[in-house]
């Protein structure tokens, strides 16, 4: 297993068109990977604004037209890529859906948001996805030359038994594809990255869209990496942009090694 690489996030305007913002996350793809990127990250919804009476319109069945643009960015750049989200649409039922792929194009994982953001913060913002889509069931993990890695969508991350589930099946990187908001994310994006990346000692990778004042959802961005004593290794601000950080898992062992949170947790003393 190689124990370091390079991850790369795009921070990047969702476009009116499908078309359009698939083609700049393609591009995007293309340039992080000559600054030689090994994994990549979108942001979630990437493909379309997110607001609930919209994803309709632009959900698509697995496989669909998106999927395959990023299965060939993936391959063409030979890159992990964790495609952001997108409406998924299965049957009568959406989903927020990322699908992962590998260097070959190879699609080897999925994950359905499984937490939806329901919220109504007086004076700030509301939201209901649950509105138009359904929850997804379960934890994703895939398996990579660089070892497991936890994906999960956005408000997932408020959720710490999800991020230690995903660390305890040996997970040594969380991936987030996110669009906090202009309420929620002045006040906890990187508290909760941060939180996430100290409770499970883990490298921890927010991925937000550029922040767009024409939108109806507006995106706070700020795509952040965390590395796994707490602290903030690389952070965009609100405009579009990328950002390529050292991911150096040989690092976070000695930071296990010297603190040993993990292996000192007694869940039989207070399992919920
Ligand atoms: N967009 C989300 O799912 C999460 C979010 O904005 C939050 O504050 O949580």
């Amino acid at each position: 297993m190689h124990k370091e690489f390079r991850l790369a996030l795009i921070q990047m305007k969702v476009m009116e068109t499908k078309e359009a913002s698939v083609d700049r996350a393609v591009l995007n793809v293309a340039r992080v990977s000559e600054k030689g990127a090994e994994v990549v990250v979108l942001p979630e919804m990437f493909n379309c604004p997110y607001e609930t009476h919209l994803f309709s319109d632009y959900a698509e069945e697995e496989g669909g037209y998106t999927w395959q643009k990023l299965s060939e960015a993936a391959e063409r750049n030979k890159v992990y890529l964790i495609g952001g989200s997108i409406p998924e649409r299965e049957e009568d039922r959406l989903y927020n859906t990322s699908y992962i792929f590998d260097p070959k194009g190879k699609c080897i994982g999925k994950h359905r948001k499984i937490h939806m953001l329901d919220i109504d913060i007086v004076n700030g913002q509301y939201f209901r996805e649950s509105d138009a889509l359904s929850a997804g069931e379960t934890p994703t993990i895939v398996e990579t030359e660089f070892g497991k890695i936890g994906v999960a969508i956005c408000y997932d991350i408020r959720f710490p038994e999800l991020s230690r589930y995903m660390v305890s099946k040996g997970a040594g990187v969380l991936i987030f594809p996110a669009a906090f908001n202009m309420t929620t994310g002045p006040a906890h994006w990187e508290l909760l990255l941060r939180s996430r990346a100290v409770d499970n000692q883990v490298y921890t990778v927010g991925c937000a869209p550029a922040r767009d004042y024409d939108l109806g959802y507006i995106s706070y961005g700020h795509s952040m990496v965390v590395n796994p004593w707490g602290d903030v290794i690389g952070e965009l601000n609100e405009d579009e942009g990328y950002l390529v950080g050292q991911i150096d898992l040989e690092a976070e062992q000695t930071i296990r090694d010297q603190l040993p949170l993990l292996k000192h947790l007694k869940k039989e003393k207070y399992t919920l």
